[in-house]
């Protein structure tokens, strides 16, 4: 067993805890942080939701979640008895103030139990639109009151639009200090999305080139294979623009575009970031149909599976205008980014799971070589891969074997895979155990989640004000509708597709 210094002694109570995010993601982070030795020798973890589970129906519920998402697959689901004696389940609804004292026995029974003051944490792993309501009652408890020991951790998207998370901000800066809100993105939590700033910031190899006068253009695509499974009620509300673009995406576009940090501060950091959010050229209204693309899948076959449209699937309107796909092209007004197109793009059921990032660098200003291709002039390239695969890799030409003077393309590979394999803490571990530690230095700003909406508002507006004539207009297993390749075409560029990840 490892010897780690753990955290204090927490209660973590997670709203939404018969939910796809707690049962894909969050109890297979906090069972590899008990397998690693990193939970705190006390705790107790309490799901809560309107659904009726009895303790052990909601441990066979999760065991299900561990087995089939977590990184060891369920390899070491032998000690899943002895962590499952710290979780439970509270049956109530969160919009229910009668019903908050089921919160504060816990913890006074785990006080008494423990024989001292534990953490407090509420995740709030629910739709938007619930977490004010929930915050206010949970804002009304004592235990809230509790500056250095209580935190609230507030999912993503924050807000439904610039005006609500401006009020919720609010409402939250009214019952809870600064330092006890965590606005989570998880992107952050990624191994390969912190190693962007140690490929960037500890190697003054690459940082000469990082800027307009070496790169042509720099495409971002965050695609997923899966479909809606089963959150209907959820994204009916969100859309893909606001389910990824306004967080993920634009935090990975921060952390590409941002200068150089003086050091890794807290809010260093995120002041670098929130400068390129600032800087990001407004696309007015009027422009949206110039630099934004939407999509929405039909029906069809996925992987040799036959699966049926959005507007089919449970939960959601039959004639639907909720965008499954969106591709944006952002220009950064700055110094460094003048005139060089950032596309970005993501969509559910596309043809792969990848998330990977490419800096395409301008072609060599004379070419003494037999051309053979348009790509050789165009062969340089910087790709990070984030997931499934991760890697970095450079692209370069190189002379091919044999007498003459022809060239090939080839890639040089760092593996991260390779060094970190099963080992590489998912997102959500790095950040559980953040909160529990009270670390919020990968954690949101008021003010990146604000810069962030005014980035993608008037894209939504429009989105909103206007139906889509053409949806469903993509098919499952390709890679979104034929105007994200229009939007490229038109600057003379194409989407990368990489081959799928071993
Ligand atoms: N799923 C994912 O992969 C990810 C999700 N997220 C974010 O997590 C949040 C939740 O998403 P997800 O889990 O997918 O959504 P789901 O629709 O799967 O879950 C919603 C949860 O909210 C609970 N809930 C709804 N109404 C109430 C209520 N009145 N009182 C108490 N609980 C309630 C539901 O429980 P019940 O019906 O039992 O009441 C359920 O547990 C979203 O903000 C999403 O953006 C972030 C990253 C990844
Ligand atoms: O936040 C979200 O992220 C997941 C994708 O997360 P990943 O870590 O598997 O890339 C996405 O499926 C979900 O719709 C969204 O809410």
């Amino acid at each position: 067993m490892q010897t780690n210094k753990r955290p204090p002694a927490s209660v973590l109570f997670i709203f939404g805890g018969s939910g796809d995010l707690n049962y894909r993601k969050l109890t297979p982070a906090l069972y590899n942080l008990f397998l690693d030795s990193w939970m705190p020798e006390q705790f107790a973890i309490a799901g809560i939701g309107r659904s009726a589970y009895t303790d052990d129906a909601y441990h066979g519920h999760l065991l299900e979640g561990v087995t089939k998402f977590s990184r060891r697959k369920g390899k070491q689901n032998g000690h899943w008895a002895e962590f499952s004696q710290h979780v439970s389940y509270l049956q109530m609804d969160g919009d229910d103030a009668a019903a908050y004292h089921k919160i504060t026995d816990l913890v006074k029974q785990k006080e008494e139990e423990w024989g001292i003051h534990p953490n407090v944490i509420f995740y709030l792993a629910v739709a938007p639109q619930l977490v004010p309501s929930i915050a206010t009652k949970l804002g009304a408890l004592k235990i809230c009151s509790e500056k250095s020991t209580t935190r609230i951790v507030v999912e993503k998207p924050f807000g439904h639009n610039l005006e609500s998370a401006h009020d919720l901000n609010v409402l939250l800066s009214s019952m809870f200090a600064e330092e006890q809100i965590f606005r989570i993105d998880h992107y952050l939590g990624k191994e390969t999305v912190q190693n962007i700033l140690a490929l960037r910031f500890a190697n003054a190899l690459f940082e000469p080139l990082w800027n307009r006068n070496y790169i042509d253009h720099i495409q971002i695509t965050a695609a997923e294979s899966v479909g809606l499974e089963g959150r209907g009620g959820y994204f009916e509300h969100a859309g893909a623009l606001r389910d990824m673009v306004q967080n993920h995406i634009l935090q990975i576009l921060c952390m590409i575009a941002m200068e150089p940090p003086v050091s890794f501060d807290a809010n260093e950091i995120r002041n670098k970031k929130v400068d390129v959010l600032n800087a990001i050229r407004r696309i007015t209204k009027e422009q949206v149909h110039d630099f934004a693309v939407r999509g929405q899948y039909s029906g069809g076959w996925k992987k040799g599976e036959k699966v049926v449209g959005y507007r089919q699937e449970e939960g959601v309107d039959p004639h639907s205008h909720i965008d499954t796909f969106a591709a944006v092209k952002f220009y950064i007004d700055n110094w460094r980014w003048q005139g060089v197109p950032i596309y970005v793009r993501t969509g559910k059921y596309l043809n792969q799971k990848a998330t990977n990032i490419t800096l395409q660098f301008k072609s060599a200003p004379h070419y003494a070589f037999p051309t053979e291709s348009a790509e050789s002039w165009h062969s340089n390239r910087l790709t990070i891969s984030i997931q499934p695969g991760m890697d970095i890799s450079i692209r370069f030409q190189a002379k091919r074997p044999g007498q003459t003077m022809e060239l090939d393309p080839v890639d040089m590979t760092f593996d991260y895979d390779e060094v970190a394999g099963e080992h590489a803490p998912e997102a959500y571990e790095t950040l559980l155990l953040d909160v529990m530690e009270g670390n919020a230095t990968l954690f949101m700003r008021n003010d990146q989640v604000d810069a962030a909406w005014k980035v993608i508002t008037p894209i939504l507006e429009t989105w909103e004000g206007r139906s889509p004539q053409d949806f469903p207009n993509y098919a499952p297993d390709s890679w979104g509708p034929d105007g994200a390749d229009a939007l490229l075409a038109r600057d003379g560029h194409t989407w990368i597709n990489l081959p799928p990840a071993l």
